[in-house]
């Protein structure tokens, strides 16, 4: 088996120790789109197999776009070739954006886990996706969250992990290795649909950015992601810390004394933290804002109502949030 490794099978399996993303033995779902990048991901799983001992099965998304016909029944005949079980779900109503399907795919991916027990769901997000989501975010104004969005793991539910095996791998690389493995690639029309911003970054910024400022731009892109998610998980960590000091009871309410004196950066972060949980939806750029500045806000200053009508008021030492 060694002897039929190439140097990117080594380097993944390697990345899997030393981020110790995948343990021995675990039953692990594969999301395979039929796509480059998760038929190698595929193929690399199962040819590790043997040392990890894990237990593989595909789950495919139909999302019901006319691009997608076919695309179903070519990753199941795969998935018999490979002698693994093979999970299906088909989209009740077609999703008009990308988001609105990768929302649903998601969900369909955590449906499909918990009904057949599998711990942990596997993607073939490559380096190259690392460095689009970190340009699409930019343009978008996201700060080091954002821009680091891709992570190697991260919890779908308390029970199942995400986990992302390719994200030191260019999709050039994955192209080679299934040119290589003659794995039957389905060229996905959708990819080339330029009304779709991540498209545009792929298909015109990225080679413009290589051919007239950096030929090696996506490795350096996702560097940067890299360098920024551990920034990210050590304040995020530190805002929780202070979060719990300074919150207390019914009503809810920040104590300001606990927050004044600590850099900005926390700030933001313990306000929207505390957003997240007291409001329905994701707070905004601007809600956090309002919500930093009673820090140091005179006594009965307010917010704008938030989603749902709550307002934040200083008095004295705390900010109070009323429903
Ligand atoms: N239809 C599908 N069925 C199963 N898995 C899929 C499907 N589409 C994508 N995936 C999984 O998601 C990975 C990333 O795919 P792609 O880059 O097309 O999605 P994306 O919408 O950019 O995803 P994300 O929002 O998670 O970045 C694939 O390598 C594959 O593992």
């Amino acid at each position: 088996m060694i002897n039929s490794w190439t140097l990117l099978h080594a380097r993944v399996h390697q990345t899997l120790r030393q981020r110790q993303l995948l343990k021995k033995d675990r039953r692990l779902l594969v999301a395979v789109s039929g796509g480059q990048d998760s038929l190698c991901l595929m193929k690399l799983l199962l040819d590790l197999q043997p040392k990890w001992n894990w237990q593989l099965a595909i789950a495919h998304c139909d999302h019901r776009w006319s691009t997608d016909t076919g695309i179903a029944e070519h990753v199941e005949k795969l998935a018999r070739q490979w002698d693994i079980p093979f999970y299906l779900k088909t989209a009740e109503q077609i999703a008009e954006t990308e988001a609105a399907a990768r929302e649903w795919r998601y969900h369909a991916l955590i449906e499909i886990a918990q009904e057949q027990g599998f711990e942990a769901i596997v993607t073939g997000h490559t380096l190259s996706d690392r460095a689009e989501t970190l340009l699409y975010n930019l343009i978008r104004g996201a700060g080091a969250d954002g821009l680091s969005a891709l992570t190697w793991q991260r919890s779908l539910t308390p029970k199942i992990e995400l986990i992302r095996p390719l994200l030191n791998v260019s999709r050039a690389e994955t192209l080679e290795f299934c040119q290589k493995f003659q794995l039957p690639v389905w060229e996905d029309a959708a990819n080339q649909n330029l009304n779709y911003a991540r498209n545009r970054i792929r298909t015109d910024l990225l080679p413009y950015l290589q051919t007239h400022f950096n030929p090696r731009v996506e490795t350096a892109l996702a560097q940067t992601a890299e360098l920024l998610r551990a920034e990210v998980e050590y304040l995020e960590a530190s805002a929780s810390q202070l979060l719990q000091q300074a919150m207390t009871g019914e009503p809810i309410k920040l104590n300001r004394f606990c927050l004044r004196g600590t850099p900005l950066a926390l700030q933001r972060r313990v306000m929207r933290q505390f957003l997240q949980q007291c409001l329905s939806q994701a707070p905004t750029f601007e809600q956090i804002e309002a919500l930093t500045n009673l820090i140091n806000a005179p006594n009965r200053t307010r917010t704008p109502p938030f989603p749902g009508g709550a307002v934040a008021e200083v008095q004295g030492d705390w900010i109070i949030l009323r429903c």
